[in-house]
């Protein structure tokens, strides 16, 4: 399938065909992309392997076409080890907003004597954050249900939060904030009851209705987050992923009301947020506006070196001479 469209700024749209080389369906100013499922698959399956490098010698032979978003950042996130290291950085760095409490992981298998170190009961995820698996998830309430767990995967501390998630979908400089169901609250400490297993769109996305999501009705409400403190995340967030394009998932704790990042999500559905494809026009247009504007800063740079080699030349200095030139300030 091969789409041409003209949108109203004048630009075309492409879809971009990965099976055929790259360079006669281009020239691209902008790659948008959701590349996650050829990037996982290539692991292990030759012909994604094949897009994949056929995609990567584009872009490496095309540094000016702008990728959203760029693949390591992306792959990065495919990792869900990676990504709560990512997370737990953050944390650091976010001095001064009301935020702590970050997940705990631990690879498994594990030494069974560690399970002592973290609190029942934990949630575990598989280590890849990408496709219909990666939503199969369990909750153990002792060291009994360890064998439930199916490495390779990640164990998150629980938090109970009210069952309220607040989804932020990130596109270039601005954010949106919607609110989704989410689990309810568990008591924290061991206690003999089964591992419940669930799927993350059972109980997380808006049309979800789960036993899993319903609190009694006693159970009082939160304040949503601040405005200032999800800015201050998803600023944070931005500069350490690199990314335009992406969406994390907070939620607040019921006892300390801090709030809590439990998942990076590369290039979300932006459900509950119309203003995404205007917001991603506008990004494309600030990202293609500073290409130029650097592509001028080199010309410009280039144009002052030939001049003064020129003129160098001209005046009979040498090299030297002019390098001692340039550094009088
Ligand atoms: N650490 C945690 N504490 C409490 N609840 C959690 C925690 N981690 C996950 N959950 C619950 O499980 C749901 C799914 O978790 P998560 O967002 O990691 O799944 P996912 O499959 O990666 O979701 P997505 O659709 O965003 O990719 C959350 O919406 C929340 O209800
Ligand atoms: O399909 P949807 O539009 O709901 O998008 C979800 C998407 O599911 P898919 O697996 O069906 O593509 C997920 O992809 P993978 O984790 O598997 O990459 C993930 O990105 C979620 O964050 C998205 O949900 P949202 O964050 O918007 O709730
Ligand atoms: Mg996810």
């Amino acid at each position: 399938h091969f789409v041409y469209l003209k949108n109203k700024t004048g630009g075309y749209l492409f879809i971009i065909d990965l099976g055929q080389p790259l360079a006669p369906q281009g020239p691209f100013d902008v790659i948008v992309h959701k590349l996650s499922d050829v990037i996982v698959e290539s692991e292990h399956d030759q012909q994604s392997k094949h897009l994949l490098a056929n995609f990567q010698s584009y872009v490496l032979a095309h540094p000016g076409t702008v990728l959203l978003d760029p693949l390591p950042a992306m792959t990065r996130l495919l990792d869900r080890f990676t990504s709560y290291q990512i997370m737990s950085k953050l944390h650091k760095s976010l001095r001064g907003v009301p935020t702590s409490r970050y997940c705990f992981s631990v690879r498994l298998p594990f030494n069974i004597t560690n399970y002592n170190t973290f609190v029942f009961p934990p949630v575990c995820k598989t280590r890849v954050a990408h496709g219909s698996l990666s939503h199969e998830m369990c909750l153990i309430f002792s060291a009994g249900g360890l064998p439930d767990v199916r490495p390779p995967c990640v164990l998150q501390s629980f938090v109970s939060h009210g069952a309220v998630l607040h989804k932020v979908f990130v596109v270039g400089d601005r954010h949106f904030c919607v609110e989704r169901p989410s689990l309810k609250n568990f008591p924290s400490g061991p206690c003999d009851r089964k591992t419940i297993f669930f799927n993350s769109h059972e109980v997380s996305k808006p049309e979800s209705s789960s036993h899993l999501t319903a609190l009694d009705e006693q159970t009082p409400s939160l304040p949503p987050p601040s405005s200032e403190a999800m800015a201050a995340l998803v600023q944070e967030l931005r500069v350490q992923l690199g990314m335009a394009l992406f969406g994390v998932d907070v939620i607040i704790d019921i006892r300390t009301h801090t709030l809590t990042a439990i998942d990076i999500n590369i290039f979300p559905g932006y459900e509950g947020v119309p203003q995404f494809f205007p917001s991603l026009l506008d990004h494309i247009k600030k990202v293609l506006d500073q290409r130029a504007i650097g592509i001028a800063c080199v010309w410009q740079n280039s144009l002052v070196l030939l001049l003064s080699v020129w003129g160098a030349h001209w005046c009979g200095l040498t090299w030297h001479q002019l390098e001692l030139i340039n550094n009088l300030d």
